[in-house]
């Protein structure tokens, strides 16, 4: 990463930790009044033990009844504290996941093409989920490191000012100790993250490959890689629990050290006894040590809690590298949402001087397009194979944007308008339409979930699906898509346009929606596609003659012309 992305994620960091700090406030707050409590109770314990080691005498009831009951509180404390940072992290982790699938769709499928999809679900799912200790731990951890062993040191103090200073000596070790030990927490952590997600997408690559493999009879081969990568992930993650190991041992080196010392400094009040072994001898400072003694694994609570926290602190900054350039790469042209609220009513497509190319070191795909599509023309875009056909799709799509000229809708900049905006004035039909996990009517609902059943009915007729929901064993509750039943490919082409029908968006971009068709089932598919772009702008490409002859007017991207007109 270079200097300038580090100042970013930084900054990126730092942005998010502003309203988590907020919401982590009750449970910092919580943890104070927690430490008090704790206090009290130490003083409660020392005052216990005074009695009963010095005057040899049954402790009186109050001490033993402020301890119960401070102990309660101090457990309903905790309880609250908890649920608090919980609560903080739930929150934090809902908004992260939002601005994340926004972007994520804001780019839409060019991010596919930078970016492997295992990649983009471990960031949406366990990069986020991970997140929880950043927020839940790690925030209200460095929001009190420093206040509550203060406050327990500023008890001790009072009491023993001896003991204060040679816990404040050991404490201070600590901090120094966890930079060390925290810089290579932070490498470890994000190198056993980037370990994870190579073995993730190595599995999801192959799992939709694996008819390749198993034809190729590459399973051994292909075993051995996954067994290769998952014993690289083991390895890291070693490494994450020696340096937390060793993170935890320097605190509990320097509780020791400083128990010992103060027992040294200040254990006259121990002597051993001639016949009975260690026994107590009675002087004033007995209790005001005992006290001190007893807050020790109190003053190093919190910084153990930072200690342990600290990698969920490397975790964020991974998630945050990750989101970084998630948005690095997205719609930077984007800007106005002005027209969000409007209905959108039929629409003119016009290109104007359009020149693209994927990368400045390729050359142009082409150069120049101008094109106007009216409310019931339909263009079709004709070349060559690689002359251009989907990536112009693509721009009208908005999923990508020209590298010069401008793309028009109704005389509106589509560079101007965001996403979902232009997502409202069209449908999109490609080569396979993308069935999800689900009913067949979840299917068909995605494109408006709103609509009601005779909506649903019409869309059903008019795109021919009515032609196979009786072979289907539970007609429109039928589970298809991933795991569940097959539909072919025409079936699942009429999906589409059922789809297309229900959103009734008055753009229409059909990108070869008959390329694995058998002559009988594109048949029928062009009589329901032409019956769907009736009014409808259409811009459309294809390689069969039997849906080019629908056109009213074509583009040869080779020549970078139009031919054609009206009807
Ligand atoms: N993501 C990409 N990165 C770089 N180059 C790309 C990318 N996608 C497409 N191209 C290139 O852009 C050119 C046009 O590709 P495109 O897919 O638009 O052609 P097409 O006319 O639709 O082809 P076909 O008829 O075979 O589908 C090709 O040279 C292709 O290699």
């Amino acid at each position: 990463m270079s200097a300038v992305d580090k100042k970013l994620v930084r900054n990126w960091v730092r942005q998010q930790s502003g309203p988590a700090k907020r919401a982590a406030l009750p449970a910092v707050l919580l943890a104070c009044v927690g430490t008090i409590l704790a206090i009290g109770q130490a003083w409660c314990l020392a005052a216990i033990i005074d009695r009963v080691a010095r005057d040899r005498a049954a402790p009186s009831l109050s001490p033993i009844g402020i301890f119960a009951v401070l102990s309660l509180f101090r457990a309903g404390c905790m309880i609250v504290q908890e649920q608090a940072a919980a609560r903080a992290g739930i929150r934090a982790r809902a908004r992260l996941r939002r601005s994340v699938l926004d972007s994520v769709i804001g780019i839409g499928p060019a991010l596919l093409r930078r970016q492997h999809s295992g990649e983009i679900a471990a960031l949406l799912v366990d990069r986020i989920e991970v997140l929880d200790g950043y927020f839940a731990r790690w925030l209200p951890a460095s929001m009190s490191w420093v206040l509550l062993p203060c406050l327990s040191l500023a008890a001790i103090f009072w009491f023993n000012p001896r003991a204060a200073l040679i816990l404040a000596v050991c404490g201070a070790l600590v901090p120094v100790a966890q930079a060390v030990f925290g810089i290579g927490a932070a490498l470890a952590s994000r190198n056993q993250f980037l370990a994870m997600v190579r073995l993730q997408s190595r599995f999801l690559d192959r799992i939709r490959g694996i008819a390749t493999i198993v034809l190729a009879n590459a399973d051994g081969r292909e075993a051995e890689a996954l067994s290769r990568a998952a014993d690289e992930l083991r390895r890291r993650t070693m490494k994450i629990l020696r340096v937390a190991f060793l993170s935890s041992a320097a605190i509990d080196i320097a509780m020791v050290v400083a128990i010992i010392l103060i027992v040294l400094t200040q254990g006259h009040f121990l002597h051993r006894h001639e016949t009975s072994g260690i026994s107590v001898h009675a002087t004033p400072d007995f209790t005001a040590t005992l006290f001190a003694l007893l807050l020790v694994p109190e003053f190093f609570a919190p910084l153990r809690g930072l200690a342990l926290a600290y990698q969920d602190r490397a975790h964020a900054a991974g998630a945050a590298e990750a989101m970084h350039a998630l948005e690095h790469g997205g719609d930077e042209g984007i800007v106005d949402g002005a027209g969000m609220a409007e209905a959108i009513g039929p629409v003119t497509v016009e290109g104007d001087a359009i020149s693209y190319r994927w990368r400045e070191d390729l050359p142009f795909v082409f150069e120049a397009l101008d094109f106007t599509v009216a409310p019931g023309d339909i263009l079709v875009v004709d070349g060559a194979s690689g002359a251009g056909k989907s990536t112009l799709i693509e721009l009208l799509l908005g999923f990508i944007h020209p590298v010069s000229g401008r793309i028009l809708f109704n005389g509106r900049d589509t560079r101007a308008m965001r996403g979902r905006e232009i997502a409202r004035y069209l449908a999109w039909i490609g080569q396979r339409p993308v069935l999800f996990a689900g009913t067949l009517r979840e299917n068909l609902l995605f494109a408006r979930p709103d609509a009601d059943d005779e909506a649903l009915d019409a869309a059903v007729r008019a795109a021919a699906i009515d032609s196979f929901l009786p072979l289907l064993p539970k007609g429109l509750d039928t589970e298809i898509g991933e795991g569940g039943f097959g539909l072919s490919g025409g079936q699942a082409q009429r999906v589409a346009i059922a789809r297309a029908f229900l959103k009734d968006a008055p753009l229409l971009l059909l990108d070869e929606p008959t390329a694995h068709l058998d002559p009988d089932t594109e048949r029928d598919i062009i009589e329901s596609l032409a019956c769907l772009a009736e009014g409808r702008t259409v811009v459309l490409s294809s390689h069969s003659p039997a849906m080019r002859a629908l056109g009213t007017q074509t583009l040869s991207l080779s020549h970078g012309a139009v031919t054609g007109g009206h009807p």
